[in-house]
């Protein structure tokens, strides 16, 4: 299938001042180094979240809460920077705009990932062979952010999942200070009593890891997850996303039948745009896929 020609056409112009640093970042061109809400991101997983650029910019939390209201669940699809290029990347970050994304997670390769299975590790390689880096990054994302159109403008969110819980203390308070939202995880593997404080602490959304191990594609779902799924439900009102091992529409609509208010796709992904044939090529089937996932959603 081919991609729409309008994810070519030229993007908006910014009509609205940045809120934080890597806003700023994204549009100041003079701006040659970056100054990040915290002095090293220790897993820089960026959710990046995005929106019309003259539509006011909504939170995360805030898309939840719109597509409760509709009675919609998120789709979250997660994509690495830089595999197998950044302009591919660009491109990847339109299509997943354009078939109905409500939030993107874009992951920055890293070199010692502790929770990343063989396809992301493999994807995060090839991407630093490359050399990409935070800068270049957000290079691609000043250039490629006006040209997107869901829900959510800018970098709004932050995944830190090297992170221990205890320690999240100064990173959150840099992330209120910039307007930032700090997603926290819980896994099947967590006592009930830190899954309340971590709900609790949790902004934009609750991360459900669905199982214990690292991310990648899984034969099921693992057959806890309705009933972590009510366990932090009785705990919080926020939106609970579940993600780790979904890898097909039938997946996806299982956690949703299951009640998720949102649901994560990353390995399954990643693996179509960085291993395919050419760039072209695994655009196509990033597309042919994101629809599967998003008609299983309804
Ligand atoms: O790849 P999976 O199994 O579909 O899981 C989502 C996941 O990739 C994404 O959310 C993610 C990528 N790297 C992470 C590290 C920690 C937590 C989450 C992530």
């Amino acid at each position: 299938m081919a991609i729409p020609s309008h994810l070519t056409a030229p993007g908006f112009m910014y009509t609205k001042k940045p809120q934080n640093p890597i806003q700023q970042q994204l549009h100041s061109p003079s701006q040659t180094s970056l100054t990040l809400p915290i002095k090293r991101v220790l897993r820089p997983n960026l959710m990046a979240a995005f929106t019309h650029p003259r539509a006011p910019s909504i939170s995360i939390s805030q898309t939840f809460t719109k597509l409760k209201s509709q009675g919609k669940v998120a789709f979250i699809p997660y994509i690495n920077a830089g595999d197998p290029d950044l302009s591919t990347t660009g491109a990847a970050l339109k299509v997943l705009d354009s078939c109905g994304s409500d939030v993107i997670e874009l992951g920055l390769p890293y070199s010692d990932p502790l929770l990343d299975g063989p396809v992301i590790c493999a994807s995060a390689t090839r991407s630093l062979a490359r050399g990409t880096n935070f800068n270049k990054v957000i290079s691609m994302l000043k250039e490629v952010v006006p040209q997107l159109s869901c829900p959510i403008v800018y970098v709004r969110g932050l995944v830190v999942p090297d992170v221990p819980f205890e320690e999240t203390q100064i990173l959150r308070k840099e992330a209120v200070k910039n307007n930032i939202e700090l997603v926290l995880l819980t896994t099947p593997a967590t006592t009930t009593d830190r899954m309340k404080d971590i709900v609790k602490a949790s902004e934009g959304f609750v991360y459900l890891v669905s199982t214990v191990g690292v991310t990648g594609a899984r034969a099921h779902v693992n057959e806890q997850v309705p009933s972590l799924l009510r366990e932090i439900k009785d705990a919080t009102s926020k939106a609970v996303a579940v993600g780790f091992g979904l890898s097909k529409p039938e997946h996806v609509k299982q956690v949703v039948v299951w009640g998720a208010d949102g649901v994560i796709v990353g390995s399954a992904i990643v693996k179509v745009l960085g291993e395919a044939r050419s760039p072209l090529e695994g655009l196509r089937e990033l597309e042919t896929l994101t629809k599967s996932f998003k008609s299983a959603l309804h």
